[in-house]
This record gives C-alpha cells, structure tokens and sequence, in this order.
C-alpha cells in the first residue's frame, strides 16, 4: 500500500538517542496510540512524536473488556498497518500478554514486532525478574526497550479492576525501585500509568531515562493518550485522566494538533486529570 504523507517526511525522524535529548533539554515528549495506517498519517502530520501500536486495541477495537485476549499475531497485524502510515515518527508495539513468559519468548516476540511488523522499539509491563532479564536481552540484541509500571493494565486480575497503584507509601517506594531496575536493565524509555502526581513527579526526577506519564500528573517528560479516548468515541466510560480534544474542533488533525500543543507547553494534563 501507498501511503501519500509528504507533508510530514519534512519533519526530522524521531529517535531513541533523541528522546534522551529531549527529556535534558525539559522538551515535552507526546505520544499517542494508532492501530492502523490511516490514523498513522493523521498522527505524524499532526507532529507527534511517538505512535503507539496499545494493546489497548482488544479493548476499543475488539471490544474486549481487558487486553488480555490480545495475540502476538493481531499486534504484528496493526504494527505492520501503522508502519506503513509513517516515516518520521518512532513506532512502539506492546507486548502482548504472556508473549513475555519468558526471555526465549520475549525474543521471539521482539523480533517479530521489529523485524517483520517495523516498530523500532517494544513496550513491556512490569518489573519482574524474568521482565528485567528480557528487558536486558532484547536491548543487547538492539532491540530498544519501553518498560511500562504503575497501573500495568495486563496484571488487571491481580489488582482487582484498573485500579490507582503506588498511593501507600511503601507501594509508592516500590514503583521507584522497579523504575531504577527497568532503568537498570536497560530500558531507554518508561511508561508509568495510573499513579499519584507526586509519584509520578518522584519517578520522573529518579531516572535520566524519559517518564511518559498517562494518569501520572503533570510532571513526567511527556504524555501519552489513547486515541480514541481523545477523540471522544470510546465507547461506555473514559479514564479520567483522558481528554475529549476533538469537542469544539472541526477536525480530527486539529484535534491532535491541539493535544500536540497541550502537551507541550504543559496545559495538558492539568490537576484535574491527576490522581491523589
Ligand atoms: N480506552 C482506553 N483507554 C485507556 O487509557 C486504556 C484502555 N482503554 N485500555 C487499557 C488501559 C486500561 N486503562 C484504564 C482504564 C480505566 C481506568 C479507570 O477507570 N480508572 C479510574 C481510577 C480508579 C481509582 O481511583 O483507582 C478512573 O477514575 O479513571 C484506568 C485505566 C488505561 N488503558
Ligand atoms: C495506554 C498505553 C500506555 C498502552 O499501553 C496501550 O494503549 O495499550
Ligand atoms: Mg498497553
């Protein structure tokens, strides 16, 4: 398939040496989800940094209510969609559940979403052994690493629902702990969801990796969304942390564009959209 995106192959291409660059220079990373190659163009022109193939997609696209029925197959199927809608902006792909049992699994899965789907980077939840020990091998096999901590929405069961982690102290001690292992490991680049703003602030300041933060406040070095909450067309109830940044707006590119600019010069996330 063709995708014409002239308009956004001016832009210089996102990279993961850049991104490190950017959290030193007190630059707002944005990110934002994409499952296929049509939203892609709509994101890169919009000028956001990272596109995000989520395993939320078995939430908003298959309709499931976790993101545990989610296969490797189905994330390489929307990986190698959203791939051929870009050319300038760095392309992540989840991890799906359970594809990172193991580290001989992690591989596999790796090279898959890399080698054949074209994401450049890999996310995964936790800090667990095996997960540092995957985190570490993928990054020797130059495979760059996005851990995720927090609300880790595939460990749904063992939290009892999507529920606020780190607001105890003790729990808010051991999510800075599993960020210096991710850190450690070798991850270039964390996720942290759905944790207090002053943890998410703690977090942030821990690390000289970059913190994306989503229902993590206002502190962390960038900020990512699903799209379709930020659309407005999420079926049934939005994270509260989330934003309808299409209401008012004629179009969805100037939507994106005006979540592109919040973040940025930081009106987005505001107060509201963190948690105590
Ligand atoms: N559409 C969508 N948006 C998301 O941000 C998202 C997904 N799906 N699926 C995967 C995970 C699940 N996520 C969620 C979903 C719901 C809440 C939620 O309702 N949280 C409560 C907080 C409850 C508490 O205080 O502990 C909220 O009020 O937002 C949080 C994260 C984030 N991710
Ligand atoms: C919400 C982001 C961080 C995610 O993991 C997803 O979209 O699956
Ligand atoms: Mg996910």
């Amino acid at each position: 398939m063709y995708v014409d995106n002239t308009k956004a192959s001016a832009r210089k291409p996102v990279t993961v040496p850049g991104l490190h660059t950017m959290k030193a220079e007190g630059r707002k990373i944005v990110m934002l989800t994409a499952y296929d190659a049509s939203f892609a163009v709509q994101v890169e022109q919009a000028g956001v940094d990272i596109a995000l193939v989520g395993d939320s997609l078995g939430m908003v696209i298959q309709g499931h209510r976790s993101t545990l029925p989610v296969t490797l197959d189905q994330m390489a199927y929307h990986t190698s969609a959203v791939a051929r809608g870009l050319s300038a902006t760095l392309l992540i792909t989840d991890m799906p559940f359970m594809a990172d049992r193991d580290v001989a699994y992690a591989l596999e899965a790796g090279a898959r979403l890399v080698g054949e789907a074209g994401a450049a980077m890999i996310k995964i939840e936790g800090a667990a052994p095996h997960i540092l020990e995957s985190i570490h091998a993928l990054t020797e096999r130059a495979i760059p690493v996005c851990a995720h901590l927090g609300l880790t929405p595939q460990s749904v069961h063992k939290f009892g629902g999507f529920k606020i982690q780190g607001r105890a102290q003790d729990a808010a001690d051991r999510v800075v702990s599993e960020a210096l292992a991710v850190q450690q490991a070798g991850a270039d680049l964390l996720v942290l969801e759905g944790v207090p703003t002053t943890l998410g602030e703690r977090v942030t300041k821990a690390l000289h990796i970059p913190v994306i933060g989503i229902g993590a406040g206002p502190h962390c070095d960038g900020q990512v969304l699903v799209i379709y909450d930020m659309l407005g067309i999420t079926p049934g109830k939005r994270p509260k942390f989330s934003k309808d940044f299409l209401a008012g707006r004629a179009s969805i590119g100037d939507a994106i564009e005006a979540y592109v600019a919040d973040v940025r010069n930081g009106t987005f996330p505001a107060a509201e959209h963190g948690f105590n």
